[in-house]
C-alpha cells in the first residue's frame, strides 16, 4: 500500500477508502468577484472495495468532489482523506504517489490520438519510469482484461466509443491503483455499450478488489452497479446509503424526482387522474405493493386475492433488480369496504409486505 505513512498506524484497518469531512469548496472571491459555493459541508465516506455512485444534476458539484480526491482541487474548509491520508497535507512527491494510486476514466476518454492502443495504456508507466520489458509485462494482460488483445497497434480514431473507453480503463489500471474514479464514463455511450462497460467495471471491482467511485447523472448506472450511493444537490449531500435502500425508499425530493419512472414510483396519468385522498364514499382503494427481500420470492398477490375473496385489479407494475437485489412494485386496486380494508391490513402485517396507499377512487 503505497500511501501508508508511518505517522498513521491505522491505515490498514480503516474501512473507508475516501472520507470527506465537513468539506466546503468555494470558487472566486478574488479581484472583486463574488464567491460561489460549489460544495457545502460535505460529509461522506466511500467504503473500501465497494462501487459507490455519486449522483446529481448538472452543476451539483460532482466533478468538484472528484477533483478533491486526487488533489486537483483543495477544500476551502474541511478535509479529504484518501486511505486515511489528508490530501491537503501531501508534499509534491506525496501527491505524485497519491495520483499513481488513483486511476481515472472520463466521459470523452481523453486518449492521445497520435498513440496506439498499446502506447496509450503504456503512457502512465513510461511516466513512472518503468523499462520496456516491465511495461510490456503490465500492458499485455491489461489489453486482454479489457477485451482488446488484438487491437494493440490500432489508433483511437479506428475504435468505437466502447473500445475507446476500454483503452481508458486499461490505462487507468496500468499503475495498479487502489481506487478508480469514473467521471461520467458511460455518458457518451449507447445503452448496450454502457451495459458492457458497466459489466467490465463490475468485474474489475470484484477481481482486482478495486474501490470504484463514480459520478454520474444517470440513475440507471448507479442502479446497475453501485452498492452505495450519495445524492448531491446544490453542493450538499442530501441522501446517502445502500443503493437498494435509497432507491426503494427515497427520502429527499431531489432523489424522488430523479428516481421517478425508474423504480415504478411514477404512476401513469390514467391512474393519478382518478385518485383522490378521501376514503368517504369511495368504491376502491389504490395501493402500491412493494416487494423486496423475502417478500419478492413469495406468491403474495395470489395470497392477497385468496385472503380478500374479491377481485384485485393489477394496474401497473415493475419487476427489477437494484444493485443486484430483486425489487418489484405493483399498483393494485380492491374494494374499499371497511371489512376488506381491515383484512388487507392484517394480511400485509402478517406477510411483511410493504404497502403504500395511493388514494381512493371509483
Ligand atoms: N474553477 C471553478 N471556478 C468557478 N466556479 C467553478 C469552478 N469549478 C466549478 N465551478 C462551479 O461549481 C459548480 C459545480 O460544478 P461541478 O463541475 O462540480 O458540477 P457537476 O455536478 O460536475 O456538473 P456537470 O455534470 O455539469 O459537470 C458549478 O456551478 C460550476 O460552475
Amino acid at each position: 500500500m503505497t500511501l501508508a505513512v508511518a505517522s498513521n498506524p491505522h491505515t490498514s484497518t480503516s474501512h473507508s477508502m475516501v472520507a470527506f469531512e465537513g468539506v466546503t469548496k468555494q470558487f472566486g472571491g478574488r479581484d472583486g468577484q463574488s464567491t460561489f459555493t460549489a460544495l457545502d459541508g460535505v460529509d461522506l465516506t466511500v467504503p473500501k472495495g465497494a462501487i459507490t455512485g455519486i449522483i446529481g444534476r448538472s452543476g451539483a458539484g460532482k466533478s468538484t468532489l472528484i477533483r478533491l480526491v486526487n488533489g486537483l482541487e483543495l477544500p476551502s474548509t474541511g478535509k479529504v482523506l484518501v486511505d486515511d491520508v489528508d490530501v491537503a497535507g501531501l508534499s509534491d512527491a506525496g501527491l505524485r504517489t497519491l495520483r499513481r494510486s488513483i486511476g481515472m476514466i472520463f466521459q470523452h476518454f481523453n486518449l492521445l490520438a497520435s498513440r496506439t492502443v498499446y502506447d496509450n495504456i503504456a503512457l502512465p508507466l513510461e511516466i513512472a519510469g518503468l523499462d520496456r520489458a516491465a511495461i510490456k509485462a503490465r500492458v499485455a494482460p491489461l489489453m486482454d482484461l479489457v477485451g482488446l488483445g488484438d487491437k494493440a497497434g490500432r489508433y483511437p480514431a479506428e475504435l468505437s466509443g466502447g473500445q475507446k473507453q476500454r483503452v481508458g480503463i486499461a490505462r487507468a489500471l496500468a499503475t495498479e491503483p487502489k481506487l478508480l474514479l469514473s467521471d461520467e464514463a458511460t455518458s457518451a455511450l449507447d445503452p448496450e455499450t454502457t451495459q458492457s462497460i458497466l459489466d467490465l467495471l463490475k468485474t474489475i471491482n470484484r477481481d482486482l478488489d478495486l474501490t470504484v467511485l463514480l459520478i454520474t447523472h444517470e440513475m440507471e448506472v448507479v442502479k446497475a452497479i453501485a452498492s452505495h450511493v450519495a445524492v448531491i444537490d446544490k453542493g450538499r449531500i442530501v441522501e446517502n446509503g445502500r443503493t437498494f435502500d435509497v432507491f426503494t425508499q427515497p427520502q429527499h425530493a431531489t432523489t424522488q424526482a430523479m428516481l421517478a419512472g425508474l423504480t415504478g414510483s411514477k404512476l401513469p396519468i390514467w391512474i393519478t387522474s382518478r385518485l383522490h385522498d378521501s376514503q368517504q364514499g369511495a368504491e376502491r382503494v389504490y395501493v402500491r405493493l412493494i416487494f423486496f427481500g423475502a417478500t419478492s420470492e413469495q406468491p403474495l398477490v395470489s395470497g392477497l386475492i385468496n385472503e380478500l375473496g374479491v377481485e384485485v385489479n393489477i394496474l401497473a407494475g415493475t419487476i427489477d433488480e437494484i444493485a443486484g437485489e430483486p425489487y418489484g412494485a405493483l399498483v393494485v386496486s380492491y374494494p374499499a369496504t371497511a371489512d376488506i380494508l381491515a383484512r388487507a391490513e392484517q394480511f400485509f402485517a402478517r406477510t411483511g409486505l410493504k404497502t403504500e396507499v395511493l388514494g381512493y377512487g371509483a
